[in-house]
This record gives C-alpha cells, structure tokens and sequence, in this order.
C-alpha cells in the first residue's frame, strides 16, 4: 500500500470557497486546461463520456447575465429571480458550465451517467482548488431552466446542467468553514 499523504490531506481538509468571495484574475486558458484534464479523470461506467463543458470568460458571462435577466423578465419573475438571474454570472470572472449529455446505453442507465457528471463537478471543484483557486459549484434556476440553458449554453434536448463551477482568485482570509457530518450519525458499520 502506498500512501500519499498530501493527497490525503488535500482531501481531509478540501472546502470549496464561496465565488462571492472570489476576484480576479481567474486561470487563463494555460491555467485552466490541466485543471480540466484533472477533472475529466472521473469514474464513468463504460467510458460513455456523458458529459461535456462550457468555459466562460468575462465576455461570455456578461452575456449569460444578460440571457438570465431577459428569461427572468420573460418569465414575470420578482426582483430576486430577476438579480438571480445575472448574479452568479455578473460577479463571476471564470465558470465552466458541467453539462450531462447522456448517452443511450443498454448496461449503463441514466442515473449512473447522472452521478458521473456529479462526480466530474467535484472532481473539477477539487482540481481547481488543488491549483491553488477558489472554487464553488452553483446551480439555481438559470441551471434548471430549459429556455435559459438552450440559449446560452446550447443545451439539446436530453442535455441538463449539472453545475455552473466559478473559479476565481481567492480573498486574503480563508472562508468559514460549514460543520462537517458526524460519521456517528450517517455511517452504519456491518
Ligand atoms: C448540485 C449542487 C448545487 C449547488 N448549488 C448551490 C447554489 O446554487 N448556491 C450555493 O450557495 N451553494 C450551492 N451548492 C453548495 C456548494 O457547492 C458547496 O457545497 C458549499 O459551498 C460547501 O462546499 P464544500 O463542502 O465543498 O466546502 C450546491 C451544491 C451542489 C452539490
């Protein structure tokens, strides 16, 4: 057996930092591809590759917010849904948007394809944070939307949003972190 302890520690102490928080710069893309190819190493039953991202800069975000805000307006929604949505994009400097694109298999249902994209949402959280950014996995409506996300993610039918993931440059104190499960309460030893 070998250990990494490193790794280990990584793990045992990994938060994701609230995009908030974050400033610029974000990773170019010199920065960024590595952390993706890190993130694209995520378990996949039968190597369907059911998902695919989207990477957007300042420019592609302040065109997102706009889309959000319009498809807020279009929808009557309240001021809070209508700053919701522009806001994640509007503060943003950097977010990969984590598309599920399934795919038909008979060995592998959709679910498994499901968690497969989860998994690549944290592998990706991890890999930036890893590099040494912030990093946080939102969704809200603008991911659940099927206007919003066909128009500005090019979502086809059958495609969903995972999750948005902001990466950013992190702030000088270190976020608070959330209480962690008590293994007591949610492990059942056998
Ligand atoms: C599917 C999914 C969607 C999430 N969406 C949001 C969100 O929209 N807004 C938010 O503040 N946190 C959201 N979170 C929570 C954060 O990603 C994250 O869990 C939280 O900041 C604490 O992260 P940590 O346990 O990695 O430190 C979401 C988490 C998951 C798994």
């Amino acid at each position: 057996m070998t250990r990494t302890d490193a790794a280990f520690d990584f793990l045992a102490t990994r938060a994701s930092y609230p995009s908030k928080a974050m400033t610029g710069p974000a990773p170019d893309r010199a920065a960024l591809e590595p952390i993706l190819a890190a993130a694209l190493r995520v378990p996949d039953h039968g190597n369907l590759q059911p998902w695919r991202l989207v990477v957007g800069g300042r420019e592609a975000l302040s065109r997102w917010a706009d889309l959000g805000e319009a498809r807020a307006r279009e929808m009557g929604d309240d001021p809070v849904r209508i700053e919701k949505g522009r806001g994640q994009f509007d503060r943003s400097h950097l977010a990969v948007v984590v598309i599920a694109s399934p795919v038909p298999a008979e060995k592998v249902p959709e679910i498994e394809q499901t968690l497969s994209a989860g998994a690549l949402c944290l592998n990706l959280v991890n890999a930036a944070t890893a590099a040494g950014w912030g990093a946080q996995w939102l969704t809200g409506w603008v991911a659940h939307d099927r206007a919003f996300i066909t128009r500005a993610f090019g979502c086809t039918v059958g495609e969903w949003v995972a999750g948005i993931v902001h990466i950013g440059t992190r702030g000088p104190a270190a976020a608070p972190d959330r209480p962690r499960p008590d293994l007591s309460r949610v492990v059942t030893w056998c």
